[in-house]
């Protein structure tokens, strides 16, 4: 595989993302808090990873929810994935939300959730009067389940 090159300013005392594995397609992304965090269930808070990204244009990052948290913990993402822009220059933060009815607790330089970094296109819309038809034309949203 290429290199792709994100340049990266870490204002946390994490260690910086990388990959755990030779094949994984995620870096688990740390909190950059002073103290532990607690949410409520259902509460939401924006989690600072103090981190800061140039990516190559072509590239976003996705911000994913970690299964073992959200397994264990009910700890997930609401905007899954959320979208890092390739002209984003602030810092990455994390939406976390907890789904579980016992209040969670997020401590300094947890892993929290993992980005991978994907190309993306950018489409120009063409104003039209008709589509293409097709088999499935207007069917969707179980569409195709029916006997
Ligand atoms: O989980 C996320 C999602 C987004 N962002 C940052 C990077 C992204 O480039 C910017 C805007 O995100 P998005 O487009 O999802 O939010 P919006 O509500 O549409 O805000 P904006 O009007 O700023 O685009 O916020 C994060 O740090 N974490
Ligand atoms: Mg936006």
């Amino acid at each position: 595989m290429a290199d792709i090159i994100v340049k990266i300013i870490n204002k946390s005392d994490n260690e910086l993302p990388s990959y755990a594995t030779d094949q994984a397609a995620g870096m688990d992304l740390r909190a950059h808090l002073e103290t532990a965090l607690t949410l409520q269930p259902l509460e939401r808070v924006l989690v600072p990873t103090g981190l800061f990204m140039e990516l190559p244009v072509g590239y976003e990052a996705q911000i994913r929810p970690r299964s073992g948290l959200a397994f264990k913990q009910g700890l997930s993402i609401p905007n899954s994935p959320g979208t890092i822009d390739a002209d984003y220059r602030g810092e990455i933060k994390v939406i976390m939300i907890n789904l579980s009815n016992e209040p969670q607790t997020i401590q300094p330089g947890d892993r929290i959730a993992q980005m991978i970094i994907a190309p993306y296109v950018q489409a120009v819309m063409q104003p039209v009067e008709v589509l293409n038809e097709t088999v499935r034309g207007e069917g969707g949203f179980g569409h195709t389940g029916k006997s």
